[in-house]
């Protein structure tokens, strides 16, 4: 990989009333890679991705982001306001539960026209045709463009989700379980369409995961959490073919045997 790290997390520690929730955690993601993070429930995971995003403020550590400007970032110490700006430009978020990331009294086309005007956006005529565009890429018949996403099954609702996140071209986006809940046919076909928009828009991605096949099918890099740790990092082929920690060496093996 020759591109420097663009998002940079070092010594990340969190403990919350009952539970460490990340220890001495590290991780570094480079421009248009996608990185995994696998673990059993309870590991860290969707602790870590908040505390890399802005959304959480650890206990300890420290999180940069370069922007495409050069400009670096210190995630933890910015003012609210900013890590929504960047949330709104640089950054998208796909949350496993769609709810969370759609308006869900709002049209699809509101979706992800909103998204847009956020970003300066004016012109009725453009939105709405982009809000086409990307339904068609997401797979979602464009003349749903009016209905409201609680029409939608779980599936679509998630290619909303994504559309939403991904009309504004961020740089990098952060997912927790996108696939998480639905149906196995519906979870292939929902994990080769972001294998192929992220393939084509060169995103860089962080997602989360407990499904190794995900990992697999999708990143480039896979980092193994264990109580808070990562027991394990490195090349996906090369993580998932010849895991060295015992714990990866579990987790391969019960998916296979699964
Ligand atoms: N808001 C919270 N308050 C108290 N404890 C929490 C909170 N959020 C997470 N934890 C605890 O921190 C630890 C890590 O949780 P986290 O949700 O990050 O793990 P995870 O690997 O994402 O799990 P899952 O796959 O089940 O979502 C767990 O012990 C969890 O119970």
């Amino acid at each position: 990989m020759n591109e420097q790290p663009f998002l940079l997390a070092s010594g990340v520690s969190h403990r919350f009333a009952t539970s460490v929730a990340l220890d001495g955690v590290h991780i570094e993601v480079h421009p248009g890679e996608v990185v995994a993070i696998v673990g059993e429930s309870g590991s860290g995971k969707s602790t870590l991705l908040r505390v890399l995003s802005g959304q959480m403020s650890p206990d300890r550590g420290d999180v940069q982001y370069i922007d495409h400007t050069g400009c670096r970032h210190d995630i933890l110490q910015s003012r609210e306001r900013q890590v929504r700006s960047l949330m709104r430009t640089e950054w998208g978020f796909v949350y496993q539960h769609a709810a969370d990331g759609l308006r869900m009294n709002v049209s699809a086309g509101g979706n992800i026209g909103e998204r847009l005007m956020a970003n300066g956006h004016q012109h009725y005529g453009r939105i709405r045709e982009q809000a086409m565009d990307w339904l068609r890429q997401v797979e979602i018949d464009p003349a749903r463009i009016d209905d409201f996403p609680k029409t939608f099954s779980g599936g679509m609702q998630q290619r909303l989700q994504i559309a939403r996140c991904l009309v504004t071209h961020p740089r990098l986006v952060f997912m927790d379980e996108p696939t998480t809940g639905l149906d196995v046919s519906v979870q292939a076909k929902l994990l080769d369409l972001i294998r192929r928009l992220v393939a084509k828009l060169r995103i860089a991605v962080v997602l989360v995961t407990h499904d190794i096949a995900a990992a697999r099918l999708l990143a480039n890099r896979i980092l193994v959490m264990r109580n808070g740790q990562v027991v394990e990092h490195g090349l996906t082929d090369r993580v998932l073919d010849d895991p060295q920690h015992p714990y990866t060496q579990l987790l391969v093996s019960s998916v296979l045997a699964a």
